[in-house]
């Protein structure tokens, strides 16, 4: 494993980048590619870093790539003027461009780039059987505990426990949500019914090409950044693919959903009895009158048994974990806040990925959310924004912040989600054209005034490419009518 002793390292100033996930990568590697006689270090705690390969753009906005984790070596030697240091950075000077790191060295700066991401933001903090996932540690840990476990409660309805509920065999789940319907951060309650067949039962995969994001680590780096025990990157696409997400029981895939509950209190067994709490057991469950080691009751008076609890509840910006003599303006959820070029209210000081907050006028078709794709964004942005400080210059917003655009899988489906997929922001003023195959594909369209706002693509509908471009020209489609959805018209002979 490559690491650098900041020890070592001169007083002179370079441009700091801090964070090795997709967004601080990125920022190096772009910075790198665009000014080849600045000085880059990116510095990193965790012992790998991230690598965005084989990079597609499969439409307009949609893009496809891989991920790889690496040590901070093999960047160094992609990009000559990147030094790569693995360390903990603790607090910025903002007044004299320096920062301090855990081994009590000091960097100056000329520029930096906040690429610290997230942390999972977890209903309990101190409960042991209360887990989050994150980085390769995490997942770790989470394999080790299911693999003895019979049952296993998730709470949260977005997307780690979608993409738990699937992957979990041989162990029941009990999944609790917030909501009416499944998946609801990312798609609505008629795609959520599209869904449920596949909660119980084989896992079927969808057949045909996936445009679908791939995410590798090799056995050796996944191995040397578990030792470390230090705070890796988010994972990302395909984090799941080829783990072994098995419990301990040769039992049918089991998911109970308890809809509109919130955990109210997490109990052990000696608190339970104590307490004198009855115990409900989920609907089809196998394991009836069971002791469990912990016990968790939901605001809809339910009370469940079982091995441990994942938290999956959504992630907290790290831009409060490195301290900062200046104050940064942060927003509501957490992030820093930055404008439209990247730059945080600190002089010199940008952000990006999941660490930050877009605090611009978004673009009417674009939000954000914490995903690979937008910390990849980001960071190529963020290092085009420094470039053109550095020569006095103001760029305008990229184009890839126009539109918001995530493809994904959920239940063996290819999901496309384009614009305001969700009606956000419209208030329940907008028409919806729905078609829906069972099994196949479900299309949702969110029209006003007869222009295309957003939609989920559900399936192999081939439909993202025409889409999005209807959002980005608002064409008025009224006259089309239910014939936008109608299968027996090739739509894209109809716009083309
Ligand atoms: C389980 C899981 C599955 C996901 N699946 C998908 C998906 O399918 N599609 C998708 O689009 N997105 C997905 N995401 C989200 C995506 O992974 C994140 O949005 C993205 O990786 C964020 O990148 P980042 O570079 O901003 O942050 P991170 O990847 O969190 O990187 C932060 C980096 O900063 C470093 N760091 C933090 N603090 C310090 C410090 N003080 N000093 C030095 N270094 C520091 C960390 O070590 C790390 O290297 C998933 C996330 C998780 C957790
Ligand atoms: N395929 C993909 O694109 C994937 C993307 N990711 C990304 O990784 C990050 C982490 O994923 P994840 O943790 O699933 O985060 P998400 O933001 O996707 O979902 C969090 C969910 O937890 C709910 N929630 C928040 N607080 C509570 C609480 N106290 N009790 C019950 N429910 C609660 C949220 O509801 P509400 O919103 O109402 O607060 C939301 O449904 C996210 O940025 C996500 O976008 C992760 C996996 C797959």
């Amino acid at each position: 494993m490559e690491v650098t002793n900041t020890k070592e390292e001169s007083k002179t100033a370079s441009i700091v980048v801090i964070g090795g996930g997709i967004a601080g990568v990125s920022c190096a590697e772009t910075l790198s590619s665009l000014c080849k006689d600045e000085k880059i270090t990116l510095i990193t705690a965790s012992p790998l870093i991230k690598a965005v390969t084989n990079f597609k753009q499969i439409s307009r906005r949609l893009e496809e790539f891989e991920v790889e984790e690496k040590p901070g070596a093999a960047l160094e030697a992609e990009c000559e003027n990147v030094k790569v240091l693995q360390v903990m950075v603790v607090s910025i000077d903002a007044d004299k461009n320096e920062i301090q790191t855990s081994d009590g060295s000091t960097i100056s700066y000329t520029k930096l780039c906040i690429c610290s991401g997230g942390t999972p933001k977890l209903v309990s903090h101190d409960n042991p059987y209360v887990i989050g996932i994150r980085d390769t540690e995490s997942v770790s840990h989470f394999q080790e505990k299911l693999s003895g476990a019979r049952r296993v409660i998730i709470v949260g309805n977005g997307g780690i426990a979608t993409e738990l509920v699937h992957e979990i065999e041989n162990c029941e789940v009990v999944w609790a949500i917030k909501d009416k319907s499944i998946s609801a951060t990312f798609v609505d309650a008629g795609a959520a019914e599209f869904f449920l067949p596949h909660l119980a039962g084989d896992k079927e995969v969808q057949e045909g090409p996936l445009k679908r994001l791939k995410y590798t680590v090799s056995n050796a780096a996944a191995k040397d950044q578990v030792q470390s025990g230090t705070k890796g990157g988010a994972l990302g696409p395909d984090w799941s693919l080829g783990l072994t997400m098995k419990g301990k029981y040769n039992s049918a895939r089991k998911v109970h959903v308890e809809y509109e509950c919130e955990i109210k209190e997490i109990f052990t067994p000696e608190e339970l009895k104590e307490r004198n709490l009855e115990v409900d057991e989920p609907i089809g469950c196998s394991y009836l009158n069971c002791e469990w080691p912990v016990y968790v009751c939901f605001t809809n008076g339910k009370c469940y048994g079982c091995d441990f609890i994942v938290s999956a509840t959504g992630v907290i910006p790290n831009s409060c974990s490195i301290s900062c003599n200046k104050i940064f303006k942060i927003a509501q959820d957490g992030g820093i806040e930055v404008n439209d070029q990247m730059h945080t209210n600190v002089d010199h000081i940008y952000a990006a990925g999941d660490v930050c907050t877009a605090s611009w006028d978004w673009a009417p078709h674009w939000l954000q959310m914490r995903l690979w794709s937008q910390a990849r964004q980001m960071g190529c942005y963020v290092a085009q924004c420094i470039m053109a400080d550095i020569n006095k210059e103001k760029i305008t917003l990229d184009f890839c912040f126009e539109l918001f655009a995530h493809v994904t899988k959920f239940f063996g489906y290819k999901v496309i989600l384009l614009g305001k997929f969700n009606g956000q922001g419209l208030e329940g003023k907008y028409d919806i054209l729905l078609r829906m195959t069972k099994g196949v594909e479900y299309i949702k369209v969110i029209s006003k005034d007869g222009r295309m706002q957003g939609a989920i693509l559900i399936g192999e509908t081939d439909l993202e490419e025409t889409f999005e471009n209807l959002i980005l020209n608002q064409l008025d489609l009224t006259r089309y009518g239910e014939d936008l959805l109608d299968p027996g018209i090739d739509i894209e002979d109809y716009f083309d």
